[in-house]
């Protein structure tokens, strides 16, 4: 492992911020910490940089203990590279002395071929010798980086990165820097609130809520098998259901779903993602579906979005949202059938 955190704690004014939080990180894993504002993402990616110190638990770096309760490491003493939303580069150096800034026990020629290498991995050789304020943001931002992989640091922290950059520059920012940070087989844990950003960079999400890591998972796996109804619902808008067990399974609006480990007529949520809503044209031996319109329509460029109305059998009015491919011509108040593959739809305990 490279970095380990063990059971840290960690709290602002007896406010509780980190409650016995652990976390293993592997050489060369990209992971992510993802979760709502407040919920500790900066606070652990701080208590990993040594810039926080904890009530109590440890943090090692590689097998150096470099936290222990509240004996904490500087920062400057833990070999790791920092990329952080404002890039911080010194205005009054040019590019190559802004990356060579953090190269300690370099020889000229050794510090001249490092800086160098990095600024060529990052495509900015070639502006050396400008200002910062000359370059754009993304540009800065390749700066920031090749600066914080200069001395060949053990594990990066990244704190939302890219939130500072526009949306066109930042997908090309951070493919970028994924494939950098890849190609040197680095350690990775990178702070976002922003699920598809994460699941785009990350090898491993770890969702935090209220100081704790609720999951810890491949980004398929937080989005395909959900603990709960916070995790199901974080990776984006979901239909919640309600369903009744009867013989292992849970009835619904939209058909049934095999369930282990509820009571008989217990009540249940059933979450559905809206690309999971199957709709096709009702025929004549649609009878025993429930009664569904499009109430309306909406293309949103790869998919359309469906506003629907379920009926139930005293007619009263579910409302959905199914995607579906957008190449598709829905007709508004067309009377159709809606249900789901029941493979891709969580059961949860109603809340
Ligand atoms: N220096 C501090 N003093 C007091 N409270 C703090 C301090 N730093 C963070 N907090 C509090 O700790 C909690 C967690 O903050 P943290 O910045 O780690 O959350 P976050 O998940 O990174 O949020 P965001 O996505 O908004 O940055 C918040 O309630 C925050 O107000």
């Amino acid at each position: 492992m490279v970095l380990k955190l063990e059971d840290i704690r960690l709290s602002f004014d007896g406010f509780c911020v980190l409650d016995n939080l652990s976390l293993h990180v592997k050489a060369g894993e990209f992971v992510c910490l993802l979760g709502p504002s407040g919920c500790g993402k900066t606070s652990t990616l701080r208590v990993c940089a040594g810039l926080e110190s904890p009530l109590s638990g440890r943090v090692m770096l590689g097998d150096k203990i470099v936290t222990d309760g509240t004996k904490v490491l500087p920062p400057e003493k833990r070999h790791i590279g920092f990329l952080f939303q404002d890039f911080a580069l010194f205005p009054h150096l040019n590019i190559f002395q802004n990356v060579a800034f953090g190269l300690k026990g370099y020889s000229k020629p050794e510090t001249e071929r490092r800086v160098l290498e990095v600024l060529k991995q990052v495509r900015m050789d070639k502006y050396a010798h400008a200002l910062p304020h000359t370059l754009s943001g993304g540009q800065q931002q390749r700066v920031a980086l090749a600066r914080a992989l200069a001395p060949k640091p053990g594990i990066m922290l990244l704190d939302e990165p890219f939130s500072g950059l526009d949306s066109g520059l930042r997908a090309d920012i951070r493919d970028e820097t994924l494939h950098v940070l890849k190609s040197t087989n680095v350690a990775a844990v990178m702070v976002t609130h922003d699920p598809e950003e994460a699941m785009f960079m990350a090898d491993r999400i770890v969702l935090m809520k209220g100081g704790s890591i609720i999951q810890d998972g491949a980004p398929h796996e937080l989005y395909t098998n959900p603990i709960d109804h916070f995790a199901a619902s974080f990776f984006g808008e979901i239909n919640i259901i309600k369903g009744v067990i009867k013989e292992s399974t849970a009835q619904t609006i939209l058909g049934s779903v095999p369930v282990s480990g509820f009571n008989e007529g217990e009540i249940v949520d059933v979450l559905i993602r809206p690309e999971n809503v199957i709709v096709r044209p009702r025929n004549d031996v649609d009878q025993h579906f429930h009664t569904t319109k499009i109430e309306a329509a909406r293309y949103l460029g790869r998919d359309s979005l469906l506003h629907l109305c379920v009926e139930d059998e005293t007619g009263a009015c579910t409302h959905l949202h199914a995607r579906i491919d957008s190449q598709l011509k829905p007709i508004v108040d067309q009377n159709i059938v809606a249900t789901m593959d029941p493979a891709r739809a969580f059961v949860f305990r109603a809340c």
